[in-house]
């Protein structure tokens, strides 16, 4: 099936006083696919979601969202993407039913906030404050509260740093649900181990440029057929397999 272009960069530059952080890029992200930017501290990653989400001004190139152009039409492209806020984001005042229905009334979208925490995981939140969370159902609640616009795609900056690797698989099965109904996911990670399950086609990105853009199966086929070879022997299972076997997948935060 012929797959529909959501996101198009083209020749995108940004320039940080007389430091180029991007270097011309283009890429396209795919209607429905969980699309990922990996790449070393300081790549250029967050400055270039930042840009497709309209936060940050572009130095050059070109940016199409579903259709619009970043540079004619920004609030309509705002009403289609649904963006990770930083913690500080978050009224403290506010508890989790309290902020959902904020939000909801901001984008004056009907959202029952009890539904949206039973799918998160968080039912058991409905009254507690953002900061009383734990680290997973924090990363929880922001996802969550990126789909209150009913958006087309999101963005996730970086969503499992931090977490234990029970909440960081809870976290990919609750990625891989929304996408599974019918949203585009746009990531950034420094995790190949996430990349290599979630994403369906990842761009490598080095000092402000991409190196490599494929799915993770063809990025390793290429490197084997180059004549790569793994130093060590590769075991059944790793150490992640046997933390998990110890103390079981189950959620611990709670
Ligand atoms: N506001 C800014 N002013 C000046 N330089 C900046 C600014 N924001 C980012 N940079 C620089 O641009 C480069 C790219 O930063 P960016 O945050 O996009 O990288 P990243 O790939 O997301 O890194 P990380 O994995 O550490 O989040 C870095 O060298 C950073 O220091």
């Amino acid at each position: 099936m012929e797959k529909r272009t959501i996101i198009t960069v083209k020749d995108l530059v940004k320039q940080y006083g007389d430091f180029t952080a991007v270097k011309g890029i283009s890429f396209e992200v795919y209607e429905n696919e969980i699309f990922g930017l990996l790449g070393p501290n300081g790549a250029g990653k967050s400055t270039t979601l930042e840009i497709i989400e309209t936060l940050r001004d572009k130095t050059s190139g070109q940016v199409m969202v579903d259709g619009m152009d970043l540079d004619k039409d920004p609030n309509g492209i705002k009403k289609i993407i649904g963006v990770q806020l930083q913690s500080s984001g978050y009224y403290p005042n506010l508890n989790l039913t309290e902020l959902i229905d904020l939000f909801s009334g901001l984008y004056n979208q009907p959202v029952d906030p009890k539904e949206l925490l039973q799918r998160f995981n968080l039912e058991d939140k409905a009254t507690a404050k953002y900061k009383q969370l734990s680290g997973g159902q924090k990363q929880r609640f922001s996802i969550a509260t990126t789909l209150i616009n009913k958006p087309k795609i999101i963005f996730l900056d970086e969503p499992t740093t931090g977490l234990d690797p029970q909440a960081r698989r809870n976290l990919w099965e609750l990625i891989q649900l929304v996408r599974s109904q019918g949203t585009t996911v746009v990531i950034t990670t420094h995790y190949m181990d996430e990349a290599e399950f979630l994403c369906d086609r990842c761009a490598i990105v080095d000092k402000g440029e991409i190196i490599a853009i494929n799915s993770p199966d063809a990025l390793i086929d290429n490197l084997v057929a180059g004549g790569f070879e793994r130093q060590k022997e590769v075991k059944q299972a790793n150490l992640e397999d046997v933390f998990l076997h110890m103390t079981g997948r189950a959620l611990r935060e709670e």
